[in-house]
């Protein structure tokens, strides 16, 4: 069984207090590691090990030092490309194919992406006007905002935690992770690479356990913090950003969802099902920008509903590395009754379950595993549980709409803002609707396209401030301005 530790200070220790827990497997529930649970102790250390780092070697290094840093980070991660393939699916239990082909390319990208903005982007200058007619100017420098706290979701944990490391670490700050309970694998070993690579030690710390009176609660109140960015559900963003409150520091938050999938008679009609499809089931439906709500323009709504049946049915429950595999398990049993509780009360509100709503049948051990059916409703008002509040799993409602106005008024009723996906090959109406929905990112005739140069984040209740590119900058660094007398 794995012994994950914390790595603090570029050693990997575990709790003073000897406190540790266990990471069970989504596929059958096995307890498959043993995690140092990081006490106050640890976090202090971890504080203190980031704020040395900053005003040490880290600190003192040039821009182009710690790019060159940087893409030896990406490139060791490239080179163990398959030990975070593994790590990634002991702890997710996710079909190979999704992470080789979606989250782990992601880790060396999101190095690679921060470094270059940090070596080309220029900063301002102003030349003004004195009475005395000599002027003065005004340059802006930018300086990292300090020791950041990094708080990590479990559904793509390796992209999600270096889409917050890769900036906070080319600006040059220094980062405390704290993984999820469920997730701890990756960010363990990418503490094995920043040694690797010779990043200074204390630049990168992880401090494993919980949220409420564990790690994440100690990180995130701790006054040697200087600013938070969290992706997760929003309630716990509410908590989060309360402690942050505590000493004023800056937080980015990417939040919970409730994504509307649109989709037009004039559509592409096998391209709609194929992507309504992929951002409803990847990653059993464990993905913040998929799609729990679809709305199919009525000429083709039950030819839709059938073509998106049909594909449900025929996905293929296995353990990651089963050849004919491309559907996991929930993350975890805890989950899988969170999810099962919404398959129960779309029922009881009255839902046309058109297939799945249940627990598939799997051989031997697998049976233990967090497995539910990939499932899809229709029949039920907006008012419903589970056509207002994020599911998080491998299931959503479809419902049919008239005009362009009472779609966009349907995508918009929601408390979420995350993102949206039009499929039409009117594209006209497509950049029409776009510029209407309030999300963060539409993706028109396509879905979790990202370019990582591009803003990404949330509106309303789904997030607070956008990342990528040049984005990440306002977070991870302070700007100062400076006038020189001429
Ligand atoms: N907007 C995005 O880009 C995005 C991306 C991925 C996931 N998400 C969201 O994340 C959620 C799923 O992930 P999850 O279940 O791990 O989320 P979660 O909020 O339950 O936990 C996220 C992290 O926060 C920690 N945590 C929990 N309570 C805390 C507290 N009081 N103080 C400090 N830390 C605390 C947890 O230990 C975990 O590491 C979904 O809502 C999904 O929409 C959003
Ligand atoms: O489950 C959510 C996935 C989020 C993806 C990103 O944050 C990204 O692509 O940068």
């Amino acid at each position: 069984m794995r012994q994950i530790q914390n790595f603090i200070g570029g050693e990997f220790v575990a709790a003073a207090s000897g406190k540790r827990f266990d990471k069970r497997s989504p596929l059958d529930n096995r307890v498959i590691a043993s995690i140092a649970e990081a006490g106050q102790a640890e976090i202090d250390a971890a504080v203190k090990a980031a704020r040395s780092a900053l005003h040490g070697e880290w600190g003192g290094l040039t821009t182009d030092q710690r790019v060159e840093l940087l893409y030896g980070v990406a490139n060791e991660i490239t080179r163990r490309f398959e030990d975070f393939v593994e790590a990634e699916m002991a702890d997710t239990g996710q079909p190979r194919h999704v992470m080789t082909n979606v989250f782990i390319p992601r880790g060396a990208a999101n190095f690679k992406v921060f470094a270059d903005v940090v070596k080309n982007v220029p900063t301002e200058a102003f030349q003004m006007a004195t009475p005395d007619g000599r002027g003065a100017l005004n340059y802006g420098i930018r300086v990292p905002k300090g020791v950041i706290g990094v708080v990590c979701p479990w559904n793509a944990p390796f992209l999600l935690m270096t889409w917050k490391v890769g900036p906070a670490l080319a600006c040059g700050n220094t980062v405390i992770v704290k993984p999820s309970e469920e997730a701890a694998n990756t960010a363990t070993l990418l503490g094995e690479v920043m040694n690797a690579v010779g990043v200074p030690k204390g630049v990168y710390n992880v401090v494993n356990g919980f949220g409420p009176d564990s790690a994440g609660e100690f990180l995130t109140r701790h006054p040697g913090v200087d600013a938070i960015t969290f992706t997760g559900e929003t309630r716990t963003g509410t908590a989060i950003m309360k402690a942050a409150s505590e000493g004023m520091r800056d937080v980015s938050f990417e939040l919970g969802g409730k994504n509307a999938g649109i989709v037009f008679a004039d559509a592409d009609f096998d391209a709609a099902v194929e992507g309504i499809f992929r951002s409803a089931f990847l990653n059993s439906g464990q993905v913040c920008l998929g799609t729990e709500r679809v709305y199919v323009e009525r000429p083709i709504f039950e030819r839709f509903v059938q073509a998106l049946k049909e594909k449900a049915e025929g996905v293929k429950f296995g353990r990651p590395d089963d050849h004919d595999a491309d559907y996991g398990p929930l993350i975890s049993q805890e989950h899988r009754q969170k999810v099962l509780s919404y398959y129960r009360k779309a029922v009881e509100e009255g839902a046309t379950v058109v297939t799945g709503g249940g627990v598939p049948q799997m051989p031997g051990a697998l049976a233990e595993g967090a497995w539910v059916e990939p499932t899809i409703w229709t029949g039920l008002p907006e008012t419903a549980s589970v056509v207002r509040e994020e599911i998080f799993g491998p299931c959503c409602h479809i419902r049919p709409f008239d005009s362009e106005n009472e779609v966009v008024a349907l995508a918009n009723d929601t408390d979420y803002g995350l993102s949206t996906t039009i499929w039409t090959t009117n594209l006209a109406r497509a950049h029409r609707v776009a510029a209407r929905v309030e999300v963060g990112i539409t993706w028109i005739n396509s879905w979790f396209l990202r370019d990582l140069r591009s803003a990404f984040g949330g509106s309303k209740q789904s997030g607070i401030g956008r990342e990528g590119g040049v984005h990440s900058l306002e977070f991870y660094t302070e700007t100062r301005n400076i006038c020189v007398k001429l």
